[in-house]
């Protein structure tokens, strides 16, 4: 009841916000406040802007909202969006969450946010509402299933989507967005829990490009950098390249541990020498000593790498590229999915190498 209550109140308060806001809508509402260090081209279609955070002056948290700061919304509370939406509460914006299964936006209300009874319900209450989604069948239904964001936005209105998704299911939701009136953004992130919390997370956006510079300060709270990488499609490409090369990594690694192992070297010690020299790779370091110890308490899921290396073997197929290492490294996830170990980390492939 509590909550009903505050979410009323909220609601109504946001929507003063929203007439104040909406005749304007112009971008000097979420001026940038960040420096850009580079600027590069590398075809003229897919221009990279790579921008990182320089002194950010945040308002304690606080409900009763600034009027100089956007309504936000935040669909999918995971690993990833519970983190994320944490950072953007503590900035002091009033966000408003929502999570399929509901117990999930309980911390966040707690800690200043409204709730809202759908994805729409956020969405008509939000000047830019964000969406971190399992995978695409997720993301789809979120933007246009029942009660789906589409039937909340409008003109003035922002949706950025920043889950994993392929570039064809990313293009979809685009379309049903900007058929509303309102603008779409696709950002998907790079980096995992800890980046998330920390916010220090790479955005790779793509799409409306007003609507990337009037989410930049947002971005900015959550990440420590962000490209522009041009038209939709080229976010969702860019991100399952670089999960290509993890789960690649991730599952030649796991194959190192396991040999140097059953030939009686140390893991650790495994861990330890590769960290010094030219493969060493923060990742190495990270998750190396848990695995050595079978811990694998969820930062990436499994499910999730699978899924990407999925995606990124369709993005291959589609341009008929040949990319045989990221096919095996799809196997090994799959056969560890096939254990049971597709909630834990990524960093559980291992125990799909590891024989008796
Ligand atoms: N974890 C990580 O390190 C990183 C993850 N990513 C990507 O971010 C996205 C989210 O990852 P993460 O937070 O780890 O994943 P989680 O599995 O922790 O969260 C997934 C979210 O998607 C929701 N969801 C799943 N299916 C549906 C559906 N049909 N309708 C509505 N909501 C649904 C879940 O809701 P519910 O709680 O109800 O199940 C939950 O909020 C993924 O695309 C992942 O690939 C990107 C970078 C790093
Ligand atoms: O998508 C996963 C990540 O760590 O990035």
């Amino acid at each position: 009841m509590q909550h009903v209550a505050r979410m009323s109140a909220c609601r109504g308060a946001m929507a003063q916000q929203l007439n104040q806001l909406a005749p304007s809508c112009s971008s000097s509402l979420f001026t940038n406040p960040f420096r850009i260090q580079s600027v590069r081209s590398f075809s003229p279609s897919l221009h990279v802007v790579a921008c990182r955070r320089s002194s950010i002056r945040c308002s304690s948290s606080s409900h009763s909202g600034d009027s100089e700061k956007p309504a936000v919304g935040f669909l999918g509370l995971g690993i990833m969006g519970t983190a994320m939406a944490t950072n953007l509460i503590r900035a002091g914006y009033n966000v408003s969450v929502w999570n399929r299964n509901p117990s999930k936006c309980e911390p966040l209300i707690s800690q200043g946010a409204s709730g809202g009874a759908s994805p729409a319900d956020i969405a008509s209450q939000c000047n830019i509402t964000f969406a971190m989604l399992a995978d695409p069948a997720a993301a789809l239904e979120v933007a246009s299933g029942k009660g789906g964001v589409i039937h909340g936005l409008g003109p003035c209105k922002g949706y950025v989507d920043v889950s994993t998704v392929d570039g064809e299911t990313s293009k979809t939701i685009s379309g049903l967005v900007k058929a509303t009136g309102a603008s779409f953004l696709e950002a998907p992130v790079s980096g995992s829990k800890k980046p998330a919390e920390d916010g220090t997370l790479i955005f790779l956006t793509a799409g409306d490009k007003q609507l990337y510079e009037q989410a930049a300060p947002l971005l900015d709270i959550m990440g420590k950098s962000r490209f522009y990488l041009g038209e939709v499609g080229n976010g969702a490409a860019m991100k399952l390249i670089v999960n290509m090369i993890m789960g690649s990594m991730m599952a030649s690694f796991s194959e190192g541990l396991v040999l140097g192992n059953k030939i009686g070297l140390d893991p650790n010690t495994i861990v330890e020498v590769i960290s010094q020299g030219a493969i060493s790779a923060p990742m190495f370091s990270m998750k190396g000593p848990s695995m050595v110890n079978k811990k694998f308490s969820p930062a990436f899921p499994l499910k999730h790498q699978q899924k990407d290396l999925r995606l990124a073997l369709q993005l291959a197929e589609a341009v008929s590229q040949s990319v045989p290492v990221a096919a095996s490294a799809n196997e090994l996830y799959k056969v560890a999915k096939c254990k049971g170990l597709g909630d834990q980390d990524f960093s559980a492939v291992i125990e799909a190498i590891i024989s008796k």
